[in-house]
């Protein structure tokens, strides 16, 4: 039975292992074995690693892949992913080849603000309030120059602070909400440094000014960005669509459309929809060391920007050619946060030429685009079973300890018939007696 502890993270790695060793498992021996033999031997990369994150206690390790042959404005990059999930990387690295041949992906960033709010509420005469914020304005923006002055050197900082009235939705309920550019960082540190900063001078000159009953509740950057924005697209003749799963291109191009229009209307499909999108999209923001809790967030609350959630990607075809686009926000940085402490994603960044945050919002982009193509190519053509399980088959020997022998064999086999988890069990089976 567990127990309640105080002072856990005051304890030594080894003294948190022992702990739960003692709490959690029957066989504690072999339970230590796993969770040590995940250690890194450099004990100095141990050391980083572990200090990443609160009371780590080992490394959960996730596959590194790659997909090469990305044609992105006219650039070759192969592209680093983290993902768990078999299939992606190979299904990346298609659909790279496909558009290779094609012309390649074309990406381009639209904007790229970022948002933080002072979030307070204010009891008296709204007028008086207005008044004060237009007064006060300069002296928010001045106040935080401490803060601001490396930022603005380079060319980014604030952009600018709106008083905005919530008491519609919210009774007392404003905002100062703040617009921001953080060039090649994530902003996310700067953003809520400023924030504190705004929230401090607007409290402190409010007496002063005969501004009585506002209370800052909290301050805090938006995850929601969306005019921090990417558009990646591909296009091409319909007739250049044919490939060898292509054999009637003009059929695939209507397929393809309007499989995306069921997402664009229907959101139990779009939540699928986007979820490949997103196995893409999080696999490079995960390899190049941001934050992909905070892209999931803001990438679905886009997809839902219009009250529906729907597709992050769309088709058209017009004049005999077929495009197929994706405009998602993307708060991406190449600096800052754990990009320049993870040697796997300094490693990342250097395989793709070292980018600006633009740049890497071009490529993640144009990643998701590539994962939704592939999908939906398999989707509408032979099915997304047939690939996947392919991909899938080494999960399943392995989970049964084939033998060299018999992966072999087994992968021989399967290039013949199809790959489920039953004909695989019933094909091991066989091969055992
Ligand atoms: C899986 C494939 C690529 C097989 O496709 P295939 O036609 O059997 O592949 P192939 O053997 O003919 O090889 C063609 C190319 O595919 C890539 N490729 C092929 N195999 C590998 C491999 N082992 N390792 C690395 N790359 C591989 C590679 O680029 C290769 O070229 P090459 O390297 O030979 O010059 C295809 O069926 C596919 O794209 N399927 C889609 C898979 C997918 O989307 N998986 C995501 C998981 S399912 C999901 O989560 C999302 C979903 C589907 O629900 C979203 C939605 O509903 O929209
Ligand atoms: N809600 C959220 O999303 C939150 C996220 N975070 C975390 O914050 C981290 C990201 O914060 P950041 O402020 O981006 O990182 P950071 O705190 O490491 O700051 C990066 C700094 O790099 C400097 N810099 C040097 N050259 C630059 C250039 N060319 N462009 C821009 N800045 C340059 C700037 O001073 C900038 O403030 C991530 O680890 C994220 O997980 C933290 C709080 C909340």
């Amino acid at each position: 039975m567990a127990k309640p502890i105080t002072g856990f993270s005051k304890l030594t790695k080894a003294q948190k292992i022992d702990w739960l060793l003692e709490n959690y498992f029957s066989d504690s021996e072999s339970a230590r074995k796993t969770v040590t033999q995940y250690f890194n031997s450099d004990e100095k990369l141990q050391k980083l690693h572990d200090e990443f994150i609160e009371n780590s206690i080992s490394n959960f390790y996730l596959p590194l892949g790659v997909a090469p042959n990305f044609i992105i404005n006219n650039a070759f990059y192969t592209i680093p992913m983290a993902i768990e999930e078999s299939s992606v990387v190979a299904a990346a690295s298609k659909a790279a080849k496909f558009w290779m041949d094609r012309g390649g992906f074309k990406a381009n960033v639209i904007s790229s603000v970022k948002i933080g709010q002072v979030h307070f509420t204010f009891s008296g005469n709204k007028d008086d309030l207005i008044r004060y914020f237009e007064a006060i304005k300069p002296a928010l923006i001045s106040e935080t120059a401490p803060i601001t002055k490396n930022m603005e050197r380079r060319g980014g900082g604030i952009l600018d602070i709106e008083l905005r009235d919530k008491t519609a939705v919210l009774e007392n309920y404003y905002q100062l909400h703040a617009t921001f550019e953080t060039l090649d960082a994530m902003g996310a540190n700067f953003i809520n440094s400023c924030l504190e900063q705004f929230a401090e001078t607007f409290k402190s000159h409010a007496e002063a000014n005969h501004i009585r009953g506002l209370n800052v509740v909290m301050s805090i950057l938006s995850n929601y960005v969306p005019n921090c924005l990417v558009r990646a697209e591909v296009r091409c003749k319909i007739s250049e669509l044919k490939d060898k799963d292509i054999p009637n291109p003009e059929a695939f191009a209507e397929k393809f459309k309007q499989a995306v229009a069921i997402a664009e209307v229907e959101p139990h499909r779009a939540v699928t929809h986007n979820k490949g999108i997103m196995n893409g999209i999080d696999a490079v923001v995960l390899a190049t060391g941001n934050d992909f809790r905070a892209v999931e967030a803001g990438v679905h609350a886009y997809a839902s920007k219009d009250g529906t959630y729907t597709s992050l990607t769309h088709c058209s075809i017009d004049n005999d050619e077929f495009c197929f686009w994706l405009e998602i926000p993307l708060a991406l940085g190449t600096i800052g946060g754990l990009t320049s402490l993870h040697p796997l994603v300094k490693f990342n960044l250097e395989l793709l030429g070292k980018p600006s945050a633009k740049k890497l919002m071009e490529i993640v982009a144009v990643a998701g685009l590539a994962q939704n193509f592939a999908a939906l190519k398999s989707l509408t053509t032979t099915g997304i079973q047939k690939g996947h399980m392919k991909m899938h088959l080494m999960n399943i020997l392995n989970q049964f300890e084939a033998s060299e022998n018999e992966r072999i064999q087994l992968v021989e086999y399967f290039k013949n018939n199809t790959v489920t988890h039953s004909a695989v069990v019933e094909a091991i089976e066989k091969l055992r007696n």
